[in-house]
């Protein structure tokens, strides 16, 4: 893991691009913004060549789209591929909607992506292994959950990152276990996304996108921890907006000295 990336990350202000959902757009554009990262927003596929040429990176949430979001988005990876710029894809919900397995699978196929990043449900469903899930929320399975990652991360030649009380990261390969963590990341709706989008920020400024991946998912998880421990109550309310605090004063010996990974 490079502790220096986070320093890198803020000298650079890498410009992120983010196809958001409308449920969660202003904490992943005010987390990556405190983090260090300049985030931009959009849903117009005429202006799509623009933004992938300018960004460093191009983070794409399937949390809610429409018929037209899909072609925008799927012009969007285009260029994003020929720009060389490298993508993330958040499958939002598609262990649960099969709607939405269907369009990922088929993006996934035709694009190439740097990580793919989904709690236990969404990566079992896209690794084609059993698992119940429940509707945003991972659900409940019996399967080895580092084995399902790395079979996702072979099959699409990228690194997979799968979320949860521990989370894991590998290239298909190689496996990092993170284990930072706190419940209140689950009362906060879009912990995931903003989790998501800073490995978009990551990958933005270091090529190699499994090393970038593990950065980011610390950098996050320890933040969340920080501020989880500090408060008096464990309140959800609070929690979103003393992350984006968290994102903005984390510094990398905070990171070092809370981290707990291996
Ligand atoms: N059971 C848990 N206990 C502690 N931390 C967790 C737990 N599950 C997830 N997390 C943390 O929450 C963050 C988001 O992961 P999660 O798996 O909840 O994403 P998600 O299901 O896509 O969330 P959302 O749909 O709300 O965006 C990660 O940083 C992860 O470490
Ligand atoms: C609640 C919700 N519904 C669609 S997207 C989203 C935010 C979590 O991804
Ligand atoms: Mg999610």
């Amino acid at each position: 893991m490079k502790i220096d990336l986070l320093t890198t990350l803020r000298e650079k202000n890498p410009i992120a691009f983010n196809i958001s959902n409308f449920v969660t757009v202003q904490d992943v554009a005010n987390g990556i913004n405190a983090l260090g990262a300049s985030p931009i927003m959009s849903e117009e596929k005429n202006e799509a060549e623009a933004m992938v040429q300018m960004a460093d990176s191009v983070t794409i949430n399937l949390g809610a789209f429409t018929e037209q979001q899909l072609t925008q988005i799927e012009t969007v990876m285009t260029f994003a591929n020929q720009y060389h710029k490298p993508i993330v894809v958040d499958p939002v919900a598609v262990g649960a909607v099969h709607y939405r397995l269907e369009r990922c699978n088929e993006l996934l196929d035709q694009k190439k992506v740097a990580v793919i990043r989904g709690n236990a449900g969404e990566i079992a469903a896209l690794a084609g292994v059993d698992w119940q899930s429940k509707g945003i929320d991972a659900g409940e399975g019996t399967g080895d959950l580092v084995e399902t990652a790395k079979k996702l991360a072979n099959q699409y030649h990228c690194t997979v990152v799968e979320s949860g009380k521990t989370d894991i990261i590998t290239n298909g390969d190689a496996v990092i276990r993170v284990f930072n963590e706190s419940d209140l990341f689950k009362l906060h709706v879009g912990s995931g996304d903003m989790l998501s989008s800073t490995i978009g920020c990551f990958v933005g400024v270091e090529d190699d996108y499994f090393e970038a991946a593990q950065t980011a998912v610390v950098v996050f998880d320890v933040a969340g921890e920080v501020v989880a421990k500090s408060m008096s109550q464990p309140l959800a309310g609070s929690f979103g907006p003393r992350l984006i605090d968290e994102l903005h004063l984390i510094d990398p010996k905070t990171v070092e000295k809370y981290a707990n990974f291996e």
